[in-house]
C-alpha cells in the first residue's frame, strides 16, 4: 500500500494519538533529557510493507510543536519530503512492527526500567511470579511465570536489531534495552499504553520485593 493511498483520517489519527500518549507520558516525567520515542502505525499491515508515524529525533517530548512527528515506512525512511529526521531508534520500531505487526509501539527511559535491566542483566531477563498486573499482557494465570527479556543496548542501533529479533516473546509485549529503556507495543495506542504501565509498575514492584528479600526483611 502506497503512503498516498492511506486515508487521511487515519493519518490524523494516528497524529492526534501521538500528541495524547505523549503529553501523558511527560506528564509523568517518562521523557527525561528528550529520551523516548513513540509511534503509532497507519493503513494495512503486511510484514515487508507498512507505514507508521513516529517521533522526530531529539526533541524536546514534554512539549508540543508543530515538527513533533513525520511518517516513515517498514525501512524507516520518511513517506514524505520533510527536513525532519525520524528517532535514532526507528529501526528498532521497524524490528518490531515487522515481527510483531504491532499498531503502536512505546519506548521510554525511566529509573525503574533502566535499574532492573542492570539488576538481572546476568539472567538476561526480568523474572515476574504471580503479579496481578501480568493480567495487563492478557495472560489470566494467577500463578503465571513470565521472564521479560533484557537484550545489549550498543549506541550503533542497527547492532542492537539482531538481538531484539532473537529475544521477542509472543506472549511478552515489550523488550528491555539494558541501562537504556523499555519498548513497549500494542494492537492499537491504547493496548500499548496500558502494557507500557503494567511494566513500569511490574519492575518497580519487583526490585522493591528483591530488596527486602534481601535485607531480610521478607
Ligand atoms: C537523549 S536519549 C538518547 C537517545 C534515546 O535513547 C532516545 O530514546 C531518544 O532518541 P530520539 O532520536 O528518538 O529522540
Ligand atoms: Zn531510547
Amino acid at each position: 500500500m502506497s503512503f498516498e493511498q492511506i486515508a487521511l483520517e487515519d493519518k490524523q489519527r494516528a497524529l492526534l494519538e501521538l500528541r495524547e500518549v505523549k503529553e501523558l507520558f511527560a506528564s509523568r516525567g517518562w521523557f527525561p533529557g528528550t529520551s523516548g520515542n513513540l509511534s503509532i502505525r497507519v493503513g494495512d499491515y503486511q510484514p515487508n510493507d507498512f507505514q507508521f508515524a513516529i517521533t522526530a529525533s531529539g526533541k524536546d517530548k514534554t512539549v508540543h510543536t508543530p515538527e513533533d512527528y513525520l511518517f516513515v515506512d517498514q525501512h524507516g525512511k520518511p513517506c514524505e519530503q520533510t527536513s525532519l529526521k525520524p528517532s535514532a531508534e526507528t529501526l528498532i520500531h521497524c524490528e518490531i512492527y515487522r515481527l510483531t505487526g504491532a499498531g503502536a509501539i512505546f519506548h521510554v527511559h525511566t529509573v525503574w526500567n533502566n535499574v532492573i535491566s542492570e539488576y538481572f542483566w546476568d539472567q538476561k531477563s526480568v523474572p515476574v511470579d504471580g503479579v496481578e498486573l501480568i493480567k495487563g499482557f492478557n495472560i489470566w494465570d494467577e500463578e503465571a511465570h513470565i521472564d521479560i527479556p533484557i537484550v545489549s543496548n550498543f549506541a550503533h542501533i542497527p547492532s542492537i536489531i539482531p538481538e531484539v529479533t532473537e529475544r521477542i516473546q509472543k506472549h511478552i509485549p515489550g523488550i528491555l534495552l539494558r541501562k537504556h529503556g523499555i519498548y513497549a507495543w500494542g494492537a492499537n495506542a491504547f493496548e500499548a499504553k496500558r502494557h507500557l504501565e503494567a511494566f513500569e509498575f511490574i519492575f518497580e514492584y519487583v526490585y522493591r520485593w528483591e530488596l527486602l528479600k534481601r535485607s531480610g526483611q521478607r
